[in-house]
């Protein structure tokens, strides 16, 4: 099977910040991956520069063997990638099932594996709280909502960006397990998050980021024979 994306010697700078120094990794069809790095490392640079929101000065980014460097955000999320910024970006005027009806739809294979009711199932919570803004919603169950309305695009890849940061330790499980299940379901997955025990555990590859050069590239068996060098890139 071809790769799913394809990340190659992105240099991305802010104004004359360098950030990224030549980031270069790969997804395959099907496979969880991990983003890694202390904080200002560059892992939310390295998904802007994926998803169009920042343009990197050189390098490539293909997706299902098209380059797409150059496309707008909007059209990359047409060919069926899916974002959950950290922050988790809610309208305060839309219900939590306006926010799932208005983002629903069949992927560019015009599959709906995952639709409003698989969505509610696996997030009962939302199902409590229909009516309710999505800003009127705890932070856990914003996340949730955050990833259902994700999911209800039907992506091919789903970027999740610290999906776990702040909450709760029992409502973190949660979103793990979901998260799980999403991987299980076949779609593929970037994660950026800090929990290395959770991730080596979940994820098929894992990519280390300091000063926005890649320091590690390896399989969760590599990572684990490498782990206290690896840990060592994350300690603050
Ligand atoms: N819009 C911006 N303008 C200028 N500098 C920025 C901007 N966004 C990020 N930076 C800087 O770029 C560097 C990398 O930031 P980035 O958010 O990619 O790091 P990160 O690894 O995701 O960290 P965190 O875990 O804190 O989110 C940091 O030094 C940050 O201050």
């Amino acid at each position: 099977m071809s790769t799913l994306l394809d990340v190659k010697s992105l240099h991305t700078l802010y104004g004359s910040s360098h950030i990224l120094h030549g980031v270069s990794f790969s997804i395959q069809p099907g496979q969880a991956v991990s983003l890694m790095g202390r904080n200002g490392m560059g892992k939310t640079t390295t998904l802007k520069s994926i998803l169009g929101l920042v343009t990197p000065r050189s390098g490539t980014v293909t997706f299902q063997g098209e380059e797409i460097t150059q496309k707008e955000t909007w059209r990359r999320m047409q060919l069926d990638i899916a974002y959950v910024p950290e922050g988790r970006g809610m309208f305060h005027n839309l219900t939590v099932k306006e926010h799932l009806q208005i983002a629903a739809r069949a992927n560019r294979k015009g599959e709906k594996h995952w639709d409003y009711e698989r969505v509610l199932k696996t997030f009962p919570r939302l199902q409590e709280r229909l009516n309710n803004l999505g800003t009127q919603l705890s932070g856990g169950e914003q996340q949730m909502l955050a990833i259902g309305r994700a999911l209800v695009t039907n992506p091919e890849l789903l970027i999740l960006d610290e999906a776990t940061e702040g909450l709760a330790p029992l409502i973190r499980k949660e979103i793990w397990e979901v998260i799980r299940t999403i991987k299980d379901s076949g779609i593929s997955t970037l994660i950026v998050d800090k929990n290395i025990q959770v991730l080596k555990d979940l994820c098929d590859q894992h990519i280390v980021l300091v000063k926005g050069k890649v320091v590690f590239d390896g399989s969760s068996e590599r990572l684990i024979n490498e782990l206290e060098t690896v840990e060592s890139y994350l300690a603050v």
